[in-house]
């Protein structure tokens, strides 16, 4: 059976400013990949904090049945890993460090400490960045210090990763690999991977369903190809835009103007 996961009522913000408000979605499933969409501000990476237990919610995030909110903070992140926006900087520890530690914070050693190097070293090569396992991070360029934020969130193997723009710094090449390896990901381990992102192309082409925040709270959801529509981006993004298929089937968005 496919993991459940299901918000209801939840509201996540700061001390003097909520921002996701009463928020409830259609059960999500192990196995998918959904991408979160919505402009800037629209509270896209305060609901990804308050999902991974790293700020106050009020509601009910459940898994398989079992309520998240009000679990300890470690336990929480166990059962969901969450990659940030920001990039790791400023760090003297090599990849390879990074993400054993990472393993390590999980308190999950992965069997014999042997079996946790293996398997750092395993995911520092599933995200490409076999040949730099001993760079410090402070010595990574932008986009490669991206690749290592995922590797230190995949080792950990959530049963639901949350990644925050996982793709902003990374070339095209780069960025279909990432989403393509999210995506084995979530078939392979069964695991649910929320992403957000502001390359609508990008989210349709690998997203199995799509949900969209704007500052009023839930815009839309469901299937890319129901909800990416001209009058939803119009409505959410203030853009005129075409939405079409290539010739491969794919969803393009082309911007006209603003409304
Ligand atoms: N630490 C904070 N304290 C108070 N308000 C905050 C804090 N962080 C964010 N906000 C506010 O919460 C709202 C939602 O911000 P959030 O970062 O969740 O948006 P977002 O959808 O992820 O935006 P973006 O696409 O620009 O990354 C914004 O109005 C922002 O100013």
């Amino acid at each position: 059976m496919a993991l459940a996961f299901e918000v209801r009522g939840l509201s996540v913000g700061y001390r003097r400013r909520p921002v996701i408000r009463e928020l409830s979605l259609s059960p999500l499933a192990g196995g998918q990949v959904v991408a979160l969409l919505g402009p800037n501000a629209a509270g896209k990476t305060t609901l990804m904090r308050g999902l991974a237990g790293l700020l106050p919610a009020r509601g009910s995030i459940r898994l398989d049945g079992r309520e998240l909110i009000g679990l300890a903070p470690a336990a929480h992140a166990r059962h969901v890993g969450y990659m940030p926006q920001t990039l790791p900087q400023g760090v003297s520890l090599s990849l390879f460090e990074s993400v054993l530690g990472a393993l390590r914070a999980n308190g999950l050693p992965g069997g014999s400490a042997r079996t946790a190097r293996e398997q750092a070293l395993a995911t520092i090569e599933l995200v490409g960045l076999g040949a730099l396992a001993l760079r410090p991070l402070a010595e990574m360029s932008g986009g490669q210090r991206q690749l290592a934020s995922l590797a230190q969130a995949i080792v950990r193997a959530p049963e639901v990763l949350l990644l925050d723009e996982p793709t902003s710094a990374l070339d095209p090449r780069h960025q279909f690999e990432v989403m393509r390896l999210i995506r084995s990901q979530a078939r392979a381990h069964g695991l649910l991977a929320i992403v957000v992102c502001h390359d609508i192309a990008l989210a349709c082409r690998w997203a199995d369903r799509v949900v969209v925040l704007d500052p009023r709270g839930l815009a839309a959801e469901g299937p890319a190809a129901e909800v990416i529509t001209p009058e939803v981006l119009a409505r959410v993004y203030g853009i005129v835009a075409r939405v079409e298929r290539c010739a491969r089937g794919y969803l393009q968005v082309m911007v006209d103007d603003t409304v």
